[in-house]
């Protein structure tokens, strides 16, 4: 369970949120919402543990997290803005690599995620060499070849055309629905009318 409790921000002498206090348990998924500037990524990244909130703090498994960074990071995948995606290597290679680090190796599963995100046929085209979706669509296939329970992605659908925004909400309905959680914002239109979307709004004082 992740817990957010009596988070404070301040940037530029302006309050982002203050005493903002929500949880995710297993199964839940969660927009965070808001105009430009309104600090939804301030939010996302202190929940991360990439930034520092003025008070309150965030709780995994009812421990804080700056006390337990290792198991924490164990179990979060964490997209932001940009996408980590290296140019020079292929988009099989970024994924080979990506497992790696983990620990991993998987290349069936590698070739599933590409098909997934519409890339097979292109698994070996430099990613400098993609189109700027098709490089989100890279990063974007880390969903199917992770493992971690938390999943906070800052606009992933960033580029992303109609079909691919179908195949994300596909792919975080069926992570929640086997236990995971996920955490995002975006500006554009997805889960519309879902029964299991929950949001939160920053920015509506
Ligand atoms: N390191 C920083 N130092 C000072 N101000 C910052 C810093 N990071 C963010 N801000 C300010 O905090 C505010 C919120 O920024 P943030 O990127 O969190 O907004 P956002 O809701 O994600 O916006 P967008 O929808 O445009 O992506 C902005 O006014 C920004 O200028």
């Amino acid at each position: 369970m992740l817990e957010v409790k009596q988070l404070c921000c301040v940037r530029d002498d302006r309050v982002l949120f203050d005493a903002l206090t929500f949880s995710l348990s297993p199964g839940d998924l969660v927009q965070i919402e808001g105009p430009n500037g309104a600090g939804k990524t301030t939010l996302l990244r202190i929940i991360a543990g990439l930034g520092l909130a003025d008070s309150g703090e965030v709780c995994w498994q009812q421990q804080a997290i700056t006390l337990q960074r290792d198991a924490f990071y164990r179990d979060l995948l964490f997209l932001g803005h940009t996408t980590g995606v290296k140019r020079e290597l292929t988009a099989f290679e970024n994924l080979a690599y990506y497992m790696q680090m983990h620990g991993r190796t998987d290349h069936d599963a590698i070739w599933q995620a590409l098909a997934k995100v519409g890339l097979a046929g292109r698994e070996d085209i430099p990613a400098g060499q993609l189109s700027a979706g098709q490089n989100r669509r890279v990063a974007l296939a880390r969903l199917w070849l992770s493992d971690r329970r938390l999943w906070i992605l800052d606009e992933p659908l960033t580029a992303i055309d109609k079909q691919g925004v179908k195949v994300l909400e596909a792919v975080f309905e069926r992570h929640v629905q086997q236990g995971g959680m996920v955490l995002f914002t975006t500006h554009q239109d997805m889960f519309v009318g879902h029964p299991l979307l929950r949001r939160i709004r920053l920015g509506a004082q």
